[in-house]
C-alpha cells in the first residue's frame, strides 16, 4: 500500500470537533481513486494528511511506507517532493516566477524527480516543455510569470509541475474546476496517460461526477469518516 491512514484523528485548531476520524484507508501502488464527498467534509484536510502537510493529532499516515509523524520537516518536504506531484485546489503556483519555472520546481527539490525528467526528456528544460505542450500551453506564455496567465492556464501549468518527473503518487484536487468540457476531456486523457506510463498512483478530488466512471476506485469520505457532518446551510 503506497498510502496509509490509520486510526486518523485530526482536529483544526480552534474546532470543537475533530474534521477527520478515520480508521483505515489505504491505496494501493498503481490504483486510481476518485475521492467525493460533500463541500466541508474534509477532502482536502484529507488531501494534505496524505501530502504531510499536516499532521494528525492522533494516528498514522504513511507515504511510500514512511510515516509523516516520524520526520522532521526538511526530510517531510524532501519525501514530499521525491514521492508526490499535488495538483492544489488554489494551483499553488510561485506568481512571479515564469511558467517554465514554475514547472521546473520539483526537479530542483528532488533529484529523483530531476533524473527521471531527464530520463524521459533528455534535459530539465525539454522536460518541462514537453508538459506545458502537452496541456496546451502556448509556447509565448511559458516564459511569463504564472500570475500574468489565465485562471484555467495556471491549472494546467500547476499539473504539469505535478506531473514531471514521474512522481509514485498523483493528488489532485479539483483539477479541472477552471477547464471547459473540451480541455477537461483531453485533461483526463492525458493524467491517466501519464500516470499509467510512470505506474503513478492518482487520488483525485472533484465534485464533477461525471469524472468518477473512469476511475477504478470511488471512495465517499462520508463512508470512511465517523466525525460529525457538518450541517448543510438549506434555504428556507
Ligand atoms: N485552514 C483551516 N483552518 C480551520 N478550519 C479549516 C481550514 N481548512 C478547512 N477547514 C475546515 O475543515 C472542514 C473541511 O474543509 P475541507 O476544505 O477539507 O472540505 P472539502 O470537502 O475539501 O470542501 P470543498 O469540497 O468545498 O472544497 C470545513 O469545516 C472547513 O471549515
Amino acid at each position: 500500500m503506497i498510502l496509509q491512514v490509520r486510526d486518523v484523528v485530526f482536529r483544526w485548531p480552534g474546532q470543537a470537533s475533530p474534521c477527520l476520524l478515520i480508521d483505515a484507508f489505504s491505496v494501493a501502488a498503481g490504483e486510481s481513486v476518485f475521492l467525493h464527498g460533500p463541500s466541508g467534509s474534509g477532502k482536502s484536510t484529507l488531501l494534505s494528511l496524505l501530502a504531510g502537510v499536516f499532521l494528525p493529532q492522533q494516528g498514522e499516515v504513511l507515504l511510500a511506507g514512511k510515516r509523516w509523524s516520524a520526520m522532521g520537516s526538511a526530510a517531510r518536504d524532501r519525501h514530499r517532493a521525491d514521492q508526490l506531484g499535488y495538483i492544489f485546489q488554489q494551483f499553488n503556483l510561485l506568481p512571479y516566477l515564469s511558467v517554465l519555472d514554475n514547472v521546473l520546481l520539483p526537479c530542483r527539490f528532488s533529484t529523483r524527480r530531476a533524473q527521471a525528467a531527464r530520463q524521459a526528456h533528455g534535459t530539465l528544460v525539454a522536460s518541462a516543455r514537453h508538459w506545458l505542450a502537452a496541456m496546451g500551453l502556448p509556447e509565448a506564455s511559458w516564459q511569463r510569470p504564472a500570475r500574468a496567465l489565465s485562471v484555467g492556464q495556471q491549472q494546467r501549468v500547476a499539473a504539469a509541475r505535478a506531473l514531471i518527473g514521474a512522481p509514485p503518487v498523483v493528488i489532485a484536487d479539483e483539477p479541472t474546476s477552471a477547464l471547459d468540457e473540451d480541455r477537461r476531456d483531453r485533461f483526463m486523457d492525458l493524467l491517466f496517460q501519464a500516470c499509467g506510463q510512470a505506474g503513478s498512483t492518482l487520488v483525485f478530488v472533484s465534485h464533477d461526477q461525471r469524472l468518477a466512471a473512469r476511475f477504478a476506485r470511488q471512495v465517499s469520505l462520508p463512508a470512511i469518516n465517523r466525525a460529525a457532518q457538518p450541517q448543510e446551510v438549506t434555504e428556507a
